[in-house]
């Protein structure tokens, strides 16, 4: 079944098209990326999907009800982690989770044991009587994610999970999301521009760039778009002998510094093979070194343009902003 199903979604604001007619579906229990840089659009499909914004044209079913027609059905099977801190940093943890439960018509001895799973799930058990406001911004986004667990959704939306945090922190939430995910089988959509977040994490990804999908399947898909792999190999021996010959080897040149360069499907593949083609025609391997296409070289390939790891900064310092303007 579609956990999630987008068919010609577009958000314009004003006379802006932030979301250009985008379509794409996700199952059950799949973890699901929106990868693109800032601006792109992802926070905007995310506020329609969460019934924050209404579409402009398309259709969106979220959980199996449809976003416009049926928001409130949507809303009860949806959690959501935003982008910026919405948690009450004056109360303490506890009580950020005892309000959003009885938000969601929950209580008594149900809620407590809710609460107290979900805040050791995060690592905040200990910290549960301590104001927010003393909290640091991995603990914040550790508690956002707890908190919108309480009512067990079917589908949990993550705008940016990791933006501005250190890495540590970054990867204890990674292994948050994917226990989600292993032990309750949640459907997952989460938006970030760090490549590696969505390389580590989604089942399938989706780039996206000036509120249009380029791309999209699983990353190994996505880096074959970029074509080959490539090794570099520095050899002794004859010059007419270094362009090693297989049926495994796409192309090969040697650079100006001396090294020579194979094109091939699979480096990982290849290496052993190039070693031996080398000891059969007598050269000598002196130095190896080989590049597999990554997720910022498909962007590279499919806009000539990089997604840019300083966006992150660039959030955090918009971030900082519009808490100091709260
Ligand atoms: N309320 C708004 N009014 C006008 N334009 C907006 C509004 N919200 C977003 N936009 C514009 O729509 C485009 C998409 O923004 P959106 O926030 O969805 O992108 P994003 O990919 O999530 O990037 P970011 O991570 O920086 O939020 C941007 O050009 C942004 O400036």
């Amino acid at each position: 079944m579609e956990a999630i199903e987008v068919e010609n979604l577009v958000k314009k604001y004003g006379d802006f098209e932030a979301v250009r007619g985008v379509s794409f579906s996700v199952k059950k229990g799949e973890i699901f990326a929106f990868l693109g840089p800032n601006g792109a659009g992802k926070t905007t499909t995310v506020h329609v999907l969460t019934t924050l914004l209404k579409p402009t044209a398309g259709k969106a079913v979220v959980a199996g009800h449809d976003v416009v027609e049926e928001p409130m059905a949507v809303r009860r099977k949806i959690g959501i982690v935003f982008q910026d801190p919405s948690v009450d940093r004056e109360l303490t943890a506890y009580e950020n989770m005892l309000i959003h439960g009885r938000i969601y018509g929950l209580s008594g001895n149900e809620l407590r044991e809710k609460i107290e799973r979900l805040l050791r799930f995060v690592e905040l058990w200990e910290f549960r009587d301590r104001q927010v406001k003393f909290f640091s911004g991995g603990m914040q986004r550790r508690l956002e994610i707890a908190r919108s667990l309480l009512h067990e959704p079917e589908v949990l939306f993550l705008d940016e999970p990791t933006i501005g945090l250190d890495p540590q922190t970054r990867a204890h939430i990674w292994d948050y999301i994917r226990a989600m995910k292993e032990e309750h089988n949640m459907t997952i959509f989460l938006t970030t521009h760090y490549m590696d977040e969505a390389e580590g994490l989604a089942d399938r990804i989706a780039i996206i760039d000036h509120g249009r999908i380029i791309a999209e399947g699983t990353a190994e898909e996505l880096k074959r778009l970029v074509g080959n792999e490539v090794v570099y190999l520095k050899l002794e021996g004859r010059e007419e002998l270094r362009c090693l010959k297989g049926d495994f080897i796409r192309g090969c040149k040697v650079l100006p510094d001396g090294r020579v360069r194979f094109d091939v499907e699979n480096a990982a593949e290849a290496l052993p093979r190039l070693f031996e083609l080398a000891s059969g025609s007598g050269v000598r391997i002196l130095e190896v070194t080989y590049h597999r296409p990554t997720l910022n070289d498909v962007f590279l390939h499919l806009t000539g343009r990089e997604i840019r790891e300083d966006g992150g900064e660039q959030n955090v310092m918009r971030m900082i902003m519009r808490s100091r303007r709260r």
